[in-house]
């Protein structure tokens, strides 16, 4: 990450508005929006793989899910947050991964600009081309705050998307598990 660039970016756009970018308040801002990106925008120097390379052998195939996996990203058209939770089901080739690696998959993906579509996919596609289960389906809610805080202005409004691959494609009954356990409570 060039954080030169970032800050001259913040200074750009500060001064842009008509702020004054020597007073004191903001002085240090380009600096910390830097600093913030290095954080917030971390996907970007990170991948699934090394993630889920670590693997566990089991017996049986049976459906693990993870849900309520809280995530923070960024919107790629306004530059503002989205954030939500995610749920991960996979049904084992074999194999499994560490639950951790499956929250620390979709930080991988939410670290970044993003539309909300290929955050899902991209979770999903990770998962069948490093564990290679049998199939994945993954679930992801969340409210863009281009929605709510501008535009059409609508607080509360949901968008859900989701995104199956593998045996999740052809059989009803497993993405009907899946919303089951999904609701489970
Ligand atoms: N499909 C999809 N759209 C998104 C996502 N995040 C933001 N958007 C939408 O991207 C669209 C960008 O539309 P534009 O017409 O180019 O931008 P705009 O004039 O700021 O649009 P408004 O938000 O309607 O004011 C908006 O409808 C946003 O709601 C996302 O993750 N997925
Ligand atoms: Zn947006």
């Amino acid at each position: 990450m060039d954080s030169e660039k970032i800050k001259e970016g913040v200074r750009l756009i500060l001064s842009g508005i008509g702020e004054d970018i020597t007073r004191e308040g903001l002085l240090e801002t380009p600096d910390r929006i830097a600093r913030m990106y290095e954080e917030l925008a971390g996907g970007y120097t990170d991948s699934a793989a090394p993630h889920l390379k670590k693997r566990f052998h089991v017996d049986n195939n049976d459906m693990v899910m993870e849900k309520d996996i809280h995530f923070y990203s960024f919107c790629e058209h306004h530059m503002l947050p989205f954030y939500g939770t995610a749920a991960i089901a996979y049904i084992p080739n074999g194999e499994v991964v560490g639950l951790s690696k499956m929250a620390r998959t979709v930080e991988v993906f939410a670290k970044r600009f993003q539309l909300q579509e290929r955050l899902t996919a991209q979770i999903a596609d990770a998962f069948m081309d490093e564990l290679k289960p049998k199939g994945v389906m993954v679930l992801v809610q969340a409210e863009h705050m281009c929605m709510t805080m501008r535009g059409i202005k609508k607080p509360g409004t949901k968008t859900v998307t989701a995104v199956t691959r593998g045996v999740f494609n052809d059989d009803e009954r497993l993405r009907t598990d899946f919303y089951r356990m999904l609701e489970h409570r």
